[in-house]
């Protein structure tokens, strides 16, 4: 039998993925060609907002590359507008004179953004935020542009906004009701949400309605109906969206908002189909991709004659992708006459919860501060679960490890694809799957907004226990076959106590490299503080000699300041040290202390002698500074005793040995002038309280810190610092910065482990073991005279360790 002609117009994420399940029930009924109007393969539109705040880029967002729609027979013409649908003789028509005779037709237009339409919208510099060009039209502009306003405050515009932030530019957030994400909040979590993303950075304009853009050709600002102005270069609208329904008017397909269509996605014109924003179904118009997954289903199960009950209507769900935010409601959001509400507010942690409840009967959810019991909340108010039900486990102290655990098969994993925890499970099981990209790829998981990620991970490690944790092995170096678990299992297991021992018992090919020598070092010591005696000649010449060498073979002399703040007399020693050792350069550092550079090998013992100061660990893996604002003391805006709580956190922590350099900050407002959002822990504070930020990083690979947890209490802090640090000592790779750490195992594992009160005390009774043989090394070099003669005197360092 000869194929049927399918012909798709939109080869975005509805009409593509909808392809997808046609192939899936039947590769053989269709000729299946595509019409896009952009010129790529078919993205995913939800990760803009990434692309925008720089966590991935617009290489990485494709869903089906060009290879896919060949090796699936589809013939794509991309870049191709197709102007009108001839439904009599059942022909599309391109704008290129392409003419395509169909035997089923799918509209996926997709929506087109609202642009208001104001005088001036037509400026240059006013733009949407809805593709791929769009995208690189804000980057752009942020790099010649210093001031940046956002039209509207709702899921899309804050996550502009945060992008914008990102790249460096001044934002105005304009929304016209008085709180944000009405359409997805309550009154209460809309405010709590103001509160945060102020915090961030953000301004807000409330209650504000644009009369005019302003400007000659190109934007200047904006100018509202109470006749105020802003001024900005860039104007990002994000307003809504209203539904692409030109073609299908024009060839009189009956539309409404969007094209009108039954419960198999069928038109009101036979052989046409609508899928995706576009289409209307039982009233609703949908602006997620999960309902229109589900549509994408039904329908091509019709398309392929099997027999289905169709597409019923979706309970949307939705969350805010702003790193540091937990926002998630789903299902009715506000009360009227026939709802009771259960609610929980805990205005000092800024954790607010309420679920909606019509006849004992949960129908809708908000939570800000805390969203981990948000896929939970889906799948209780999707099967219309009665509120005790939910109450019951409510109590328990759960945590997203033990969440996953407990769940019915039956219950969603990752709400955008409708993929449940029993799928993934048996895909794992059936296919010997090990990482999250494989579910992905099986299951489609994961594939679409990301926010599951961390779930699929969990089940992972769930359904294969140990075996996960050997999926994700990588050996530590040539010399060997065995991961960095493996080797500290082991050497907890076999008690074994130095590296020659790990070396000659764990069966390694040589005698070790300058990759695994440092790596067992620290793995040693870090499983046996109070036994492991340091293999000095392990280490690299930096670490050995306690000082950072330079391009000239010089050194560097870092004396400890600690939070910064230095006296008259510690600056005497200095400038008398360095003209006694004739110093080449004096430089203040980026971590607040004093720098003396080009200091002879030699003279190295007799410097530190002089001055009398402990090391600033400037070379050290492990504690390097923590930088301080002024804070209160002396600053305007300082809410909190910053150098007080730098200088009690520096003490603590000094001479600490870590995987990697570990930087500190502690700035006293969210100004952040101690640059708390780019270091390994930065504190915060904020009105009566401190934030705790990890992951940060202003090297290489610049990454801004996440929020882990809030603080009203100073001691409870510094516990939390010292569980953080010594839970990344425990399990982060060697030379794995905790930007990389908290990629790899994921920030909500981590504040999962970190939520548990006893696992905290744990970490800290361990910190405090690794902490309790903390020596200065400078004292101690200066009181050893045999190492003084071996490695100051003597011996020609070897550069390569
Ligand atoms: C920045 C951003 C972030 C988002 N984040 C989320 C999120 O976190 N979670 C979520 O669920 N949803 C999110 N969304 C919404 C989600 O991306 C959309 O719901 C989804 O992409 C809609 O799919 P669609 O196929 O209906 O439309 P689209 O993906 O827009 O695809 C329609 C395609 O048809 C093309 N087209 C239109 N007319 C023609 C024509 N005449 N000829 C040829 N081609 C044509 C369009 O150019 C487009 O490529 C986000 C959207 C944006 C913009
Ligand atoms: N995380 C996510 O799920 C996510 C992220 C981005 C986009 N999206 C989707 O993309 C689509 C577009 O998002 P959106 O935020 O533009 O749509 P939206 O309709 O959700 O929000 C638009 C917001 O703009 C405000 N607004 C309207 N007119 C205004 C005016 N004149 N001045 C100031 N504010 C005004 C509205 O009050 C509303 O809050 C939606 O379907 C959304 O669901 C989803
Ligand atoms: S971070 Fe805030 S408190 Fe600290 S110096 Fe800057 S403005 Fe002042
Ligand atoms: S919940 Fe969005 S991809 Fe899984």
């Amino acid at each position: 039998m000869p194929k049927q002609k399918l012909v798709l117009i939109g080869n975005g994420m509805a009409g593509v993925r909808a392809l997808e399940e046609v192939l899936k029930l039947d590769r053989e009924i269709f000729q299946i060609t595509v019409y896009g109007n952009e010129p790529y393969p078919n993205y995913n539109r939800i990760q803009l907002s990434k692309v925008l705040q720089g966590d991935t880029s617009i290489d990485d967002i494709t869903l089906n590359n060009w290879n896919w729609y060949k090796e699936n027979n589809i013939t794509l013409h991309p870049g191709e507008n197709v102007m009108r649908i001839d439904r009599k003789k059942q022909i599309v028509h391109t704008e290129k004179g392409r003419m395509e005779r169909y035997d089923k037709l799918i509209i996926a237009t997709g929506s087109n953004p609202f642009m208001l339409p104001l005088p001036g919208a037509d400026k240059e510099g006013v733009i949407a935020f809805r593709n791929i060009e769009d995208c690189k039209k804000i980057m752009d502009y942020s790099k010649k542009y210093r001031k940046a306003a956002v039209i509207g405050g709702g899921l899309l515009g804050l996550e502009a906004a945060r992008g914008l932030l990102n790249l460096g530019m001044e934002v105005d957030v304009v929304h016209i009701h008085d709180y944000l994400m009405e359409r997805q909040l309550d009154s209460t979590a809309g405010k709590l949400l103001l509160k945060e993303l102020e915090q961030q950075g953000m301004n807000f304009l409330l209650k504000k309605n644009t009369a005019e853009i302003l400007g000659r050709k190109k934007v200047t600002g904006l100018r509202f109906t109470d006749d105020s102005r802003i001024k900005a270069d860039l104007i990002i609208m994000a307003v809504g969206i209203k539904p692409n329904v030109t073609l299908a008017n024009e060839a009189g397909i009956p539309v409404n908002r969007g094209i009108l269509v039954n419960d198999y996605m069928e038109t009101e014109v036979p052989n046409i189909y609508a899928v995706g924003e576009c289409a209307e179904h039982r009233g609703m118009v949908y602006g997620l991709v999960a309902p229109l997954y589900q549509q994408g289903k039904a329908m091509a199960k019709h398309l392929c004659g099997i027999e289905g009950e169709g597409y019923q209507g979706s309970i949307l769900s939705t969350q805010l992708k702003v790193s540091g935010v937990d926002v998630f409601s789903v299902g009715k959001i506000n009360e009227d006459a026939n709802t009771k509400v259960y609610k929980m507010h805990d205005d000092w942690n800024g954790v607010y919860k309420k679920i909606m409840i019509e006849n004992g009967k949960m129908t809708g959810a908000v939570l800000f501060g805390d969203t981990k019991d948000g896929s939970r909340l889906l799948n209780f108010i999707k099967k219309e679960a009665d509120i005790e039900e939910y109450l019951d486990t409510a109590g328990s102290e759960t945590t997203q490890v033990s969440l996953v655990a407990d769940m019915p098969n039956e219950e969603l994993i990752c709400g955008c694809n409708g993929v449940t925890k029993g799928a993934i499970v048996e895909a794992i099981q059936s296919q010997g799957l090990t990482t999250v990209d494989q579910v992905k790829g099986c299951t489609s998981a994961s594939r679409s907004c990301g926010g599951c990620k961390s779930l699929v991970s969990e089940l992972l490690a769930c359904t294969l226990g140990d075996k996960y944790n050997a999926s994700q092995k990588e050996a530590i170096c040539g010399c060997t076959t065995l991961s960095r678990d493996e080797v500290i299992h082991e050497i907890r297991e076999k008690g074994l106590t130095h590296i020659r021992e790990v070396m000659n018992v764990l069966g390694w090919e040589s005698d070790g490299c300058s990759k695994c020598k440092p790596a067992l070092n620290y793995y040693l010591g870090m499983v046996n503080p109070l036994g492991y005696e340091d293999e000095k000649e392990a280490r690299y010449v930096n670490e050995r000699l306690h000082a950072n060498i330079q391009n000239n073979g010089t050194y560097s002399v870092v004396p400890r300041m600690y939070g910064g703040v230095t006296n008259s007399n510690d600056l005497r020693k200095i400038a008398d040290a360095a003209d006694k050792y004739q110093v080449a350069m004096i430089k203040v550092t980026g971590g607040q202390r004093i720098d003396l550079l080009g200091v002879k090998k030699e003279d190295l013992p007799k410097i530190w002698a002089d001055l009398d100061m402990p090391s600033g660990s400037a070379y050290a893996k492990g504690l390097r500074t923590v930088k301080t604002c002024v804070g209160e003391s002396f600053c305007r805006f300082g809410t909190q005793d910053s150098i007080g709580m730098g200088i009690r956190l520096e003490k603590k922590f000094e001479g600490l040995n870590a995987p990697h350099k570990v930087k500190l900050a502690v700035s006293a407002c969210p100004r952040n002038c101690a640059e708390s959002g780019i270091k390994d822990v930065g504190v915060v504070g904020v009105e009566g309280a401190w934030e705790m930020y990890v992951g940060g990083n202003g090297g290489t690979h610049l990454r801004q810190g996440d929020l882990l947890f809030k603080f009203k209490d100073d001691v409870a802090l510094i516990e939390m610092i010292g569980a953080f640090l010594q839970y990344y000592r425990e399990t982060a790779n060697y030379l794995e910065r905790t930007s990389a750490w908290v990629d790899r195992i994921g920030l909500e594992h981590i504040r999962g482990v970190l939520s548990d009160r006893n696992t905290v005390k744990e970490l800290n009774a361990r910190i405090e073991e690794a902490l309790s043989i903390v020596q200065d090394p400078w004292k101690t070099a200066i009181e050893n005279p045999a190492l003084l003669r071996d490695l100051y005197e003597n011996v020609k360092v070897p550069a390569e360790i």
